[in-house]
């Protein structure tokens, strides 16, 4: 299947997807999906017992491209004895990747398809305030979609108030008090800001930079899921430190933080 073929329906195919995935797993429905962004691919290991895994490449619409860092399987994860079943995404697709919009939202849309009502969206990104050091979890309030791009296609005027769930942001606040919110900023990407676009998303009211999450937060809202988005700091965004970015830094702040971020993500799943 082409997804971005005109004479696709994305969201026929979000629903063979899904037919897929119950076929493979044996769970005609799941009730949260996890997309797991830098720094987060361990929190599936807290959640539970991984029931099934299946490979991307073989569920219609997700593409087996492994992107550095990402496991090309999806899990199905009983959440402790809840009788729930989490669904946990291997990799993410960007926009930067150029595969179009559409892939970008598919795992939201299949999620969906299968049932769930929750999606949680997690990244790696950069942080504008310098309290939070890297391997800083912050909870998404709300965004600015600066990528030019919508996941929406005609006249569908999908109103997005409290479009990251406050009841959501509530949970994982109870989980972990210390917890920050701030606005995420998305750019296209893939390069990193220059200093200039960094004091430009502070002076809009950015909090943190990062290059995913936006849309697969609108492709949700327009299909009805509730939505947590939390960001890991991995890095001072450009011009905020003295220093420049470096990869590797974004890597190992990450890997740093995979405890932290597991606990939190286990702790809000399992509510
Ligand atoms: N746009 C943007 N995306 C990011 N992803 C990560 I990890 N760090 C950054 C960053 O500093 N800016």
């Amino acid at each position: 299947i082409d997804l971005n073929d005109p004479t696709t329906d994305p969201f026929e195919v979000a629903r063979h997807a899904a037919g897929v995935i119950a076929e493979r797993t044996g769970a005609d429905r799941h009730d949260i999906a996890l997309v797991l962004g830098s720094g987060w691919r361990e929190a599936g290991e807290l959640i539970g017992e991984t029931l099934a895994t299946v490979d991307h490449a073989d569920v219609p619409g997700f593409h087996a491209g492994a992107v550095a860092g990402h496991s090309g399987t999806m899990r199905s994860i009983a959440i402790g004895d809840t009788g729930r079943r989490a669904l946990v995404y291997g990799t993410r697709t960007h926009v930067y990747e150029g595969r179009g919009v559409r892939p970008v939202v598919h795992a939201v849309r299949t999620a969906h398809a299968a049932g769930c009502t929750t999606v949680v969206l997690t990244n790696g990104c950069g942080g504008l305030n310098p309290a939070w050091e890297p391997g800083t979890p912050v909870l998404i309030r709300d965004h600015l979609n600066l990528s030019g791009l919508s996941p929406i296609e005609g006249a569908d005027f999908v109103d997005l108030t409290d479009l990251y769930t406050p009841r959501l942001r509530q949970v994982a606040r109870e989980v972990d008090p210390s917890l920050d919110e701030g606005v995420y900023v998305q750019f296209r990407g893939p390069q990193y800001e220059t200093p200039a676009e960094v004091r430009m998303a502070k002076i809009l009211g950015g909090d943190l930079v990062g290059m995913s999450t936006s849309l697969e937060a609108i492709a949700a809202r327009q299909v009805g899921l509730d939505v947590l988005g939390i960001s890991l700091v991995t890095n001072l965004a450009a011009g905020i430190s003295d220093r420049p970015l470096s990869h590797e830094e974004v890597l190992e702040a990450g890997q740093a933080a995979a405890g932290r971020c597991a606990r939190l993500l286990a702790g809000i799943v399992g509510r």
